[in-house]
């Protein structure tokens, strides 16, 4: 993929608070490609990667309306990193595809992609122009993701297993949101980083500073 324009990669570990934040930003006009609705809808009632995926993990992997069984390929792959890369090798190029096409169409002064693996996978870190990482404790998103799937800390901890350390990612950032604390404590950051977007995008007649956002 080419280095998409006025683009944003927002990252973070599973329950930081990606989709959450990714609102903020798109209640202020930015475009979202999330990469997550993204692989729901090519593993959806006979979506675009489900004959892929019934080929070579077989029909047990579909329910019966055509859709991925989710609980199932999920036990199946946390744990197992040989079928965790099959599954990986089939979304993957058809999730930057959609990505991709999806991106055309963006309307707003620049857009975000949602990338939950954007440090793990592909070409994601030069493909944006800057690296967005929502960062909370460990325990927080193992609390967070407990309360919202019904899942056990042992099946979140496998999950984070498969993603890099948080330390990893923050080196990755340029920009980083802390949501550690209430949803109150968001709105601030998310208002001050899309100011500093519009401008570093050259959305608005303030010269855009490519290095900090400190000045502004
Ligand atoms: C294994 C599957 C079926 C489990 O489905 P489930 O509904 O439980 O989770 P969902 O897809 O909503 O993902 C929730 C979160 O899990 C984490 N996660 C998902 N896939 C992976 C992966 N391959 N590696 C590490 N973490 C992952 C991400 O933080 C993601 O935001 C599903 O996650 C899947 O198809 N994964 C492979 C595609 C993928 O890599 N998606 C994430 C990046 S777009
Ligand atoms: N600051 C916050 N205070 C309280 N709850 C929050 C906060 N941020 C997010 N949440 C809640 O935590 C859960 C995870 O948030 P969200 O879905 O935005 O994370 P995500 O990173 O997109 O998750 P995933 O990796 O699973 O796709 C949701 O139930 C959300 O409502």
């Amino acid at each position: 993929m080419e280095r998409a324009a006025r683009s944003i990669g927002l990252t973070g570990g599973i329950g930081c608070g990606k989709s959450t934040v990714a609102d903020l930003f798109a209640a202020r006009g930015a475009t979202l490609v999330d990469t997550d609705l993204i692989a729901h809808e090519l593993t959806g009632p006979h979506g675009a990667a489900m004959a892929a995926l019934v080929a070579e993990f077989g029909p047990g992997c579909a329910s019966a309306d055509g859709a991925l069984d989710r609980a199932a390929m999920r036990a199946r792959v946390f744990g197992d990193e040989r079928a965790r890369a099959r599954l990986e090798a089939i979304l993957h190029p058809r999730i930057r595809a959609a990505a991709e096409a999806a991106a055309l169409a963006a309307q707003g002064p620049y857009t975000i992609f949602v990338v939950p693996l954007l440090v793990e996978s592909g070409n994601w870190r030069e493909r944006v122009a800057r690296v967005l990482v929502i960062d909370c404790q460990e325990s927080t998103q193992i609390a967070r993701v407990m309360a919202r799937n019904g899942l056990q800390e042992s099946q979140v901890r496998a999950i984070m297993a498969a993603q890099v350390p948080r330390q990893t990612r923050l080196a990755a950032a340029d920009d980083v949101i802390d949501n550690d604390d209430g949803l109150a404590a968001l709105a601030p950051q998310v208002e001050r980083l899309h100011q500093f977007y519009l401008r570093f995008f050259g959305a608005t007649d303030a010269a855009p500073d490519a290095n900090s956002i400190e000045r502004l």
